[in-house]
């Protein structure tokens, strides 16, 4: 998408909904997109699948823009976005099977061809034997299967998941995260785009993740990147430090560390303590395994008789990077 803009008029007021959204995300990754309440997240949706036109801006996929496509054009490009919603909303007087192949349906494909596509995408996501069910007789996380199903029967480009995992408990959301992932890895021209406000979903199945607010992009890339910054907002939501008790200033001064890979596994702080003569705490943290490597988010407490800035300077000397947190907080409220 590029630089799209939607603006709506709640009376005399504009509201920039999306406010110059530009992100590419090549095939055969999974993108995240987070944001909180009114980012414009339903708005992004509802502009990605044409159900709304952006103000401005363009929606491309394999060089083709969609936001330009007119009457027929338009439902063929609407298409090649298939999207999966936080409930399935599928029709209860249907069969799965035939839930599945509504899209197949009133796009005329003959019903011996359909059948034979709807069995095949019954097997993909889990479901071969449940063809001939209701989706009263189903569990929601099989609901979520079916919706995931009936999104690919058209073989679309892209995959738009809108807080797919929200209405489900913990390990049915893995279940459809792992799902998602196995798409993924079966179809590799498969752009996935998924908007959710869980971090879980983020940290577990994404290669790459943005922050949506107030209708921008305000961080974007990778997520092994985004998280390896400590001053970054994508890495405060994504490995935060727990609640904590409050320290007093004359227990000391209060320094955030960040190490990444094989340092994260090292312990710094024992050897920075050891490094300055003193002995620092670590008063709060969380150490996640993301994409493959291990990262360590640390607050420190260095006691009042040493130098914040001297153990700074080691800890950045072991490789890791680090700041004093008051200065992390002010940069979060400014
Ligand atoms: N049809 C509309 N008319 C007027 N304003 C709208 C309309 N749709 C959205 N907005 C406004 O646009 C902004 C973004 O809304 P949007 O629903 O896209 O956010 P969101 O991130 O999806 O939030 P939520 O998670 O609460 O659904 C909000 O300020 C909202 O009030």
């Amino acid at each position: 998408m590029k630089d799209l803009t939607k603006v709506y008029f709640q009376g005399k007021r504009e509201v920039r909904a999306l406010d110059g959204v530009s992100l590419s995300v090549p095939s055969g990754s999974i993108h995240g997109i987070i944001g909180h309440s009114g980012a414009g997240k339903s708005t992004l949706v509802r502009c990605l699948t044409l159900l709304d036109r952006p103000t401005s801006g363009t929606v491309e996929i394999n060089g083709v823009d969609l936001t330009a496509a007119r009457s027929d054009a338009l439902r063929t490009a609407r298409r090649r976005i298939g999207l999966v919603f936080q409930q399935a909303n599928l029709f209860d007087s249907r069969t799965i099977a035939d839930n599945v192949g509504y899209p197949l349906e009133i796009t005329g494909v003959p019903p011996t061809d359909r059948e034979a596509k709807v069995a095949e995408l019954l097997r993909l996501v889990g479901l071969g034997d449940s063809g001939k069910a209701y989706p009263a007789q189903l569990s929601g996380g099989m609901r979520q299967r079916v919706g995931i199903a009936r999104a690919l029967a058209t073989d679309p480009d892209v995959l738009l998941f809108d807080e797919p995992t929200s209405a489900l408990d913990p390990r049915t959301t893995d279940e459809i995260l792992d799902l998602i992932v196995q798409l993924r890895n079966h179809r590799s021209d498969l752009v996935v785009l998924v908007i959710t406000h869980e971090m879980h979903v983020v940290k577990k199945i994404c290669d790459s993740v943005s922050l949506l607010d107030g209708g921008r992009v305000l961080e974007s890339g990778p997520l092994t990147e985004v998280v390896n910054r400590l001053d970054g907002r994508l890495s405060k939501a994504l490995l935060g430090i727990p609640p904590h008790e409050s320290i007093d200033d004359s227990r000391g001064t209060l320094v955030d560390v960040l190490s990444a890979g094989e340092r994260a596994n090292q312990p710094v702080v024992a050897m920075a303590s050891r490094a300055i003569g003193a002995e620092i705490a670590i008063i709060a943290g969380s150490v996640e395994h993301l994409a493959g490597t291990t990262f360590s988010h640390l607050r420190l407490l260095v006691p009042p008789e040493a130098d914040p800035q001297a153990a700074i300077a080691e800890l950045r000397r072991l490789g890791a990077d680090a700041r004093l947190t008051s200065e992390l907080t002010e940069e979060a409220a400014a």
